[in-house]
C-alpha cells in the first residue's frame, strides 16, 4: 500500500460523516472487508452516538456459511452490535446461481434494513473491487457506462445502500485486522478461477510490473464515472428540447438522432425506451446501435416491446402491440402504467384494443392518433364487447390517464 493512501479510519469517517441519518446497518460476510467496514463503523458510530446493527446472509449455497454466520454474530456480540442472520430459501434452483444470490441477498437486506429503520446499509466493496470490475469489463469490450465506478451511494428495493470503502484498498483493511488480531473468513470461492473476478485479481498481479494496479485502475473508473455524468447531462438537455409525450407515446424530433454526436442519441433511445416499456433494464448495445441506424436511414423497428416509427419531423416511440396483446387488468391499472376510470361493472376488464377493436371505432382517426399506437391502447372490454377506447375517443364516460409516477419523461 503505498504512503499516500487514505487510512481507512480516515476514508470511513470522513463518508459516514457526511450521510444523513442515525441508524446504520452494517452487511457482514465475515471476509476481510466488511469485517473491517464492522469495526470501523462500530468505533465511528461509538464516538458520533449513532446506532449500528449487522446482517449476515447465509445463501445456503455452502455448508460452511452457517457457521461464519455465527462467527460473525460472536464478533458483533463482543461490540455489542446486534446482529440477525438471514436466510435465503430458494438456493439450488438453477439459473445464474451467482446473480440470483446477489438479487436475492440485496432483497433479504432491504427487508431486514427496513424492519431495523436502518437509514443506510453499508457495504464493504473496495477500492479493488472497482479495479477488479474495470479488468472484467474491459473484456467484455464496455462503454463508457459499464467502465464507470459503481455508485458509493445507491437506492435499491427502496431501500438506501452505501459504499464507504472504495478509496480503501484491502491490503490496507486486512493490515487493519491483523494490527488487532482480528481474524476474518476466507471464502474458498475466492481462490476458484471459473470466476472472472478471481482471474481478474491474479491477473493484476502480472499488471503491476506495467503500473497497472488496483489504485490506478480505480482512479480510471472514477473518471469513467465523471464522463458518464457529463454524456448522461447532455442527453437530458436534448431530452429537455427535443422530446415530448403524446397519449403515452414518446415523440422526438429527428435531429436528435441525426445532428448529434452518436453516444449521446444511444443513450436518449435507451431511456426513451425504458420509459415507454416501463422494462428497467437496458437495451443491449448491438440491437440499440443497429435501430439508431434505421432510425437515422428513416426507417424504424422494434426493440424492448417498443415500436418505433419515423416521420418526417419525429421519431415516434410507442408500445408494440405484440407486447401488449395478451396483458389483461381488472383493477384499471394496466401495462404498468395507465390508469382507467369509469363506469365500472363486473366482467369488465383492461386490454388492448387490437385490430378487433378499432375495427369496432369507425372515426379512430379523429382521435389524431396513428393506428400503431392505437391498437396497443388500453380499451375496455366485457367479454368479446368493446365498452370504452379511451384514447380513440369511443366512449367518453371512459378515460386513460398515466399514472403519475409513469407521467414524465425525465431522463
Ligand atoms: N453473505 C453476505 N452477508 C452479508 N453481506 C454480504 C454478504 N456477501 C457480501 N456482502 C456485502 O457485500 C459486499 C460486497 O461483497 P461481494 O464483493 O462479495 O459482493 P458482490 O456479489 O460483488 O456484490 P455487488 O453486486 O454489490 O458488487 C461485502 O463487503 C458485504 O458488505
Amino acid at each position: 500500500m503505498s504512503q499516500s493512501e487514505i487510512s481507512p479510519e480516515h476514508a470511513v469517517s470522513e463518508f459516514l460523516a457526511s450521510l444523513p441519518g442515525l441508524t446504520l446497518g452494517v452487511a457482514v460476510s465475515g471476509g476481510s472487508d466488511s469485517l473491517a467496514l464492522l469495526h470501523l463503523v462500530h468505533e465511528w458510530a461509538r464516538l458520533n452516538h449513532t446506532k449500528v446493527v449487522a446482517a449476515t446472509v447465509d445463501h445456503g449455497l455452502r455448508p460452511e456459511a452457517a457457521g461464519e454466520a455465527r462467527q460473525v454474530a460472536g464478533v458483533c456480540d463482543g461490540l455489542g452490535v446486534s446482529h440477525t442472520t438471514l436466510t435465503w430459501q430458494g438456493a439450488g434452483s438453477g439459473g445464474n446461481i451467482q446473480s440470483m444470490a446477489r438479487d436475492a441477498r440485496y432483497r433479504l437486506l432491504a427487508d431486514w434494513a427496513k424492519n431495523e429503520q436502518v437509514d443506510f446499509v453499508l457495504l464493504g466493496h473496495t477500492q479493488d473491487d472497482l479495479a477488479e470490475n474495470l479488468l472484467i469489463r474491459l473484456a467484455r469490450r464496455a462503454g463508457v457506462d459499464g467502465l464507470a465506478s459503481m455508485d458509493d451511494r445507491f437506492e435499491r428495493q427502496h431501500q438506501r445502500f452505501a459504499r464507504p470503502m472504495l478509496d480503501v484498498s484491502r491490503a490496507h483493511l486486512q493490515s487493519y485486522l491483523q494490527d488487532r488480531d482480528i481474524q476474518w473468513v476466507d471464502d474458498p470461492s475466492n481462490e476458484d478461477e471459473v470466476f472472472d473476478r478471481v482471474r481478474a485479481r491474479r491477473a493484476l498481479v502480472t499488471l503491476a510490473d506495467v503500473g497497472i494496479d488496483s489504485s490506478a485502475l480505480a482512479q480510471v473508473s472514477r473518471n469513467m464515472s465523471d464522463a458518464k455524468v457529463a454524456l448522461h447531462d447532455q442527453m437530458a438537455d436534448l431530452a429537455w428540447t427535443h422530446a415530448r409525450i403524446e397519449s403515452g407515446d414518446l415523440l422526438i424530433r429527428r435531429e436528435a438522432f441525426t445532428d448529434v454526436p452518436v453516444e449521446i442519441s444511444r443513450r436518449l433511445l435507451l431511456v426513451a425506451l425504458q420509459w415507454v416499456s416501463g422494462n428497467g433494464y437496458a437495451a443491449r448495445r448491438e440491437p440499440l446501435v443497429a435501430l439508431l441506424r434505421s432510425i437515422q436511414q428513416n426507417q424504424g423497428g422494434t426493440l424492448q416491446g417498443c415500436l418505433v416509427t419515423v416521420d418526417d419531423q419525429n421519431c415516434r416511440i410507442g408500445r408494440e402491440y405484440a407486447a401488449v396483446k395478451s396483458l389483461s387488468a381488472v383493477d384499471g391499472i394496466w401495462d404498468g402504467r395507465w390508469n382507467l376510470e369509469g363506469p365500472y361493472q363486473p366482467g369488465f376488464e383492461v386490454r388492448a384494443l387490437g385490430e378487433e377493436g378499432l375495427r369496432q371505432v369507425p372515426d379512430w382517426r379523429e382521435s389524431g392518433l396513428v393506428r400503431s399506437s392505437l391498437i396497443a391502447s388500453p380499451a375496455v372490454w366485457g367479454g368479446d364487447m368493446l365498452v370504452a377506447a379511451p384514447l380513440a375517443g369511443y366512449n367518453k364516460a371512459w378515460s386513460a390517464k398515466l399514472l403519475p409516477e409513469r407521467a414524465v419523461f425525465l431522463p
